[in-house]
This record gives structure tokens, C-alpha cells and sequence, in this order.
């Protein structure tokens, strides 16, 4: 397994970390060692979730639709638009394990299709593995890609780009024939070769038992808290994202206030006069050659 080079920001230390690999995944399922994932959108995201030395799983998620944008739906964003972001990601991704999602559309016509825009998430990308929203009716995608080698994650329960087909966003499994439908679709999919599995808005006690009937490690999202990891929404769990805030979202900081202050502060102390100081944010000319300049000028 190649490891990234370190990120070039001189500012960014070097990561006392092991690049994370499928196999230690696999590895803290095994010693229930929650697996954190959070998502990032460019550069600067894509650094801030690599400097700490916790998360192990870094998404490009279609949620880039939304929350970068300004698409009020996933199923707007295109491939070339997610592989712009994901350059731009993989740039600043030093350890954690690098998944994107395809997006809508991406891996519904034929698997061939599939396999080729895979493989340009892969190689222009430079992304590790991809992420495939859907159940039984995606088997044979996540089947071929995984052969080729690419590592596919699952994503099963609330399935934001059938947003328009469900009438919504809604709580998933929630029914006796519902909860039925969405482990089948985890064992199809985990037979079918995913590495992992993403299981989105579903009742607490479907997200226990899904992790109980599986081998591979599930990560949840508004599934309970007993998965075997947790993603969240960088701009839901750092507070920057002003839209609509589901039940499972959780603000582990308020970066918009500090953010908004800060901007106000620099608008007040533009129109204040107050920066730029005279002395310490400005440049001098020397007296002399500025005395220079003025005569030159006119004559
Ligand atoms: N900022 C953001 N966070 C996300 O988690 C997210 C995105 N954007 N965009 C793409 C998808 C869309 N997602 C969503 C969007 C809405 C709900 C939502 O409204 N959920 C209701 C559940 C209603 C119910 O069935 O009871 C909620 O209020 O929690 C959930 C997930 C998850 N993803
Ligand atoms: C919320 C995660 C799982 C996702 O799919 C996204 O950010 O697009
Ligand atoms: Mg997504």
C-alpha cells in the first residue's frame, strides 16, 4: 500500500500515524475501536481532518451538492465536478483512508460505465476507494468493481439521491417489511464484496442488528450508537452549514459565530479607518527616493 506524500502546508506536522488501510479497519471492528469518518470538500478541510491524529476514513461525500455548491439536491452534482473536489481533497489527505461518492447517475447505466467513471474517481481523483448509494439492485456494480480492485463502502438505510422517488428524507427501516428490505440489502452487498458499509437514518436497534449480521465494519449516520463507526458532515459537525439540521447532527463546534465575527470585525475596522495600521500593516518608500520621485514628477 503506497502512502501519500505529506501534505506540503510547512505548517502541517508530520502525522505519528500510520496510513489507514482496509485492514485496520478491519482491525479496530475487531477490538471495538470506533471508526470515525467526516467528510471534506478542498484543501484546507482535507488538512483539518488529517491533522488530527482520530479520524481514520475521509469522504468526498455528494453532500459537496449541498453544502459547497449551493445545489439544493446530491443528485444535481456531476462526475467532473466531484473529481475537481476530490483532486483537491486528496491533496491535503495525509493518513485517512480516502473514499468519494459516485455521483447520482455515475453507476446506473451499465457496470462497464460503472467501472470507467470508478476508475477516473481512482486515477484523476487519486481518491482509495468509492462509495455507492443503493441495495440488491446495485449488486452487480459493487460485484465488477470490487474484482477490478476497487474498494467499494455501501451506503444502505436513507439514500439521499432517491431523495425525489421517496418523497424525501425519511427515517428508513422503520416497518417490519422495511427493516427486512434493508438487511437483505446489507448481506447482498456485503456478499457482493463492500469493504464497508454506510447505514444512514435508521431505527437504533436496525443499526445494532446490521452491525451484529455483518462481517465487515458498518459506519452510521443517525443509525444508533452501536455501529462500528460514525460519519458526520464536516460543515453539520463544525457548524458553518445553515440549512436544514437533522436529528443525528451533533455541532462539535460553532465555526460560523467565530467566522461572522470575524467578518464584521474586518468590515467595521475598514470603515473605521482602524486597519490597515499606518505602521504596522502598511510599506514605507525611503524619505530620500520618495523625495526623488515627487521632483522627477515635476519636471
Ligand atoms: N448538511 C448535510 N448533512 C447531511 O447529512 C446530508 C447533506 N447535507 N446532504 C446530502 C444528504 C442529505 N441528508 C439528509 C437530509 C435531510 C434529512 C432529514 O431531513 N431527516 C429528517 C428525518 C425525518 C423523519 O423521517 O423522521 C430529520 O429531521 O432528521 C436527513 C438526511 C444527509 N446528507
Ligand atoms: C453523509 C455521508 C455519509 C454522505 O454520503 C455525504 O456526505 O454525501
Ligand atoms: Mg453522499
Amino acid at each position: 500500500m503506497s502512502v501519500r506524500p505529506q501534505a506540503a502546508d510547512p505548517t502541517v506536522q508530520p502525522i505519528p500515524r500510520k496510513k489507514v488501510t482496509i485492514q485496520a479497519l478491519n482491525a479496530l471492528r475487531a477490538s471495538k475501536t470506533p471508526i470515525t469518518m467526516i467528510t471534506a470538500y478542498d484543501y484546507p478541510s482535507a488538512l483539518a481532518c488529517s491533522s488530527s491524529t482520530l479520524t481514520d476514513i475521509t469522504l468526498v461525500g455528494d453532500s459537496l451538492a449541498q453544502v459547497c455548491l449551493g445545489y439544493s439536491s446530491t443528485t444535481q452534482l456531476t462526475l467532473r465536478e466531484m473529481i475537481h473536489h476530490a483532486q483537491a481533497v486528496s491533496r491535503g489527505t495525509t493518513h485517512p483512508f480516502l473514499v468519494a461518492d459516485m455521483p447520482f447517475g455515475s453507476y446506473h447505466t451499465t457496470t462497464a460505465d460503472a467501472v470507467a467513471n470508478a476508475v477516473r474517481l481512482v486515477q484523476e481523483g487519486r481518491v482509495e476507494g468509492v462509495k455507492l448509494e443503493g441495495g440488491k439492485e446495485i449488486v452487480d456494480v459493487v460485484r465488477r468493481l470490487t474484482e477490478v480492485g476497487i474498494p467499494v463502502m455501501a451506503h444502505i438505510g436513507l439514500l439521499p439521491q432517491r431523495h425525489s422517488a421517496l418523497s424525501g428524507y425519511k427515517v428508513q427501516g422503520r416497518s417490519v417489511e422495511g427493516a427486512k428490505r434493508v438487511v437483505q440489502d446489507a448481506l447482498a452487498l456485503q456478499d457482493a464484496g463492500a469493504f464497508a458499509m454506510v447505514v444512514e437514518a435508521v431505527p437504533k436497534e436496525l443499526g445494532k442488528y446490521i452491525t451484529e449480521q455483518l462481517k465487515i465494519p458498518t459506519i452510521g449516520i443517525g443509525a444508533g450508537p452501536w455501529t462500528n463507526g460514525q460519519v458526520l458532515v464536516y460543515d453539520d459537525a463544525m457548524g458553518t452549514w445553515s440549512g436544514h439540521k437533522a436529528k443525528f447532527v451533533r455541532r462539535f463546534a460553532n465555526l460560523k459565530e467565530v467566522r461572522d465575527t470575524g467578518i464584521q470585525k474586518y468590515a467595521e475596522a475598514v470603515r473605521d479607518g482602524s486597519f490597515p495600521d499606518e505602521n504596522t500593516e502598511s510599506y514605507a518608500m525611503d524619505k530620500e527616493l520618495w523625495q526623488k520621485f515627487l521632483k522627477s514628477e515635476t519636471t
